[in-house]
């Protein structure tokens, strides 16, 4: 498939799409999972405006980042994290998906991708265990070939890792199959990677604009890839 973009055009194998804030927004998950946590460490609750800013580096950085903000030195911080670990997990395999919104755009995209014949991974930080069933409980569990998550590899994006590997699960090659994601986390992993990226422009960018992350285009909605593809010559 060709992609076609302002002034240019690249060739496509097959695309690789973020989960938190590209598909999926899940602010009100993580927000309902941690003020969960909190509660049940006697820590004072946080704010889905702060939150916002922590995601996309995995849990282990989100739950450390929260004690932090709760007050707690790095040696507290350590002496909680089994224990808020334990805690975060229950609260979110109890709440996923429900406070949770698929973005406008997002189904017509992955259809018109699928519909283009091209295989779809989606490629998160998110824990697999936390990942697989919230891509179940809002129907897009379908368009994907494959799921990989922030533990299914030794590193997380922005590592160019996760996403060499999904290109040799998906038989591609980086050069030919696009990165869709929502911050500089997605992109950096992409550019190291040797991929394409595209990044959306609503999601979580560590409370950073956007716009100033170097990508082939910054889209309002995945619905805008309908009439930019077309078969190669
Ligand atoms: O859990 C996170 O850190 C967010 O994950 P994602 O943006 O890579 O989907
Ligand atoms: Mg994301």
């Amino acid at each position: 498939m060709q992609l076609h973009l302002e002034g240019s055009s690249i060739a496509l194998d097959a695309v690789m799409l973020d989960l938190d804030g590209t598909l999926v927004n899940t602010l009100g998950d993580f927000s309902a999972a941690l003020n969960g946590m909190l509660a049940d460490l006697q820590l004072p609750a946080i704010a889905p405006e702060v939150i916002e800013h922590l995601v996309g580096k995995g849990t282990e950085h989100l739950l450390r980042s929260v004690l932090a903000h709760g007050g707690l030195d790095a040696a507290q911080v350590q002496a909680q994290y089994a224990q808020a670990w334990q805690r975060y997990e229950h609260h979110y395999l109890r709440i996923n998906g429900q406070f949770a919104q698929v973005y406008p755009g997002v189904e017509e995209g992955l259809h018109t991708l699928a519909a283009a014949g091209l295989p779809l991974a989606c490629l998160t930080n998110k824990p697999l265990a936390f990942a697989q069933p919230l891509l179940r409980a809002k129907g897009l569990e379908k368009y994907f070939q494959c799921v990989f998550g922030g533990d299914s590899f030794a590193r997380k994006k922005p590592d160019p890792l996760p996403l060499l590997e999904t290109c040799k699960a998906l038989g591609t090659q980086p050069g030919r199959t696009l990165m869709v994601g929502d911050s500089s986390n997605d992109a950096q992993a992409a550019r190291a990677a040797g991929c394409p990226v595209v990044l959306m422009t609503y999601g979580f960018n560590h409370g950073e604009p956007i716009a100033a992350v170097p990508a082939l285009a910054h889209w309002d909605a995945l619905a805008q890839v309908q009439g930019r593809l077309s078969p190669q010559r």
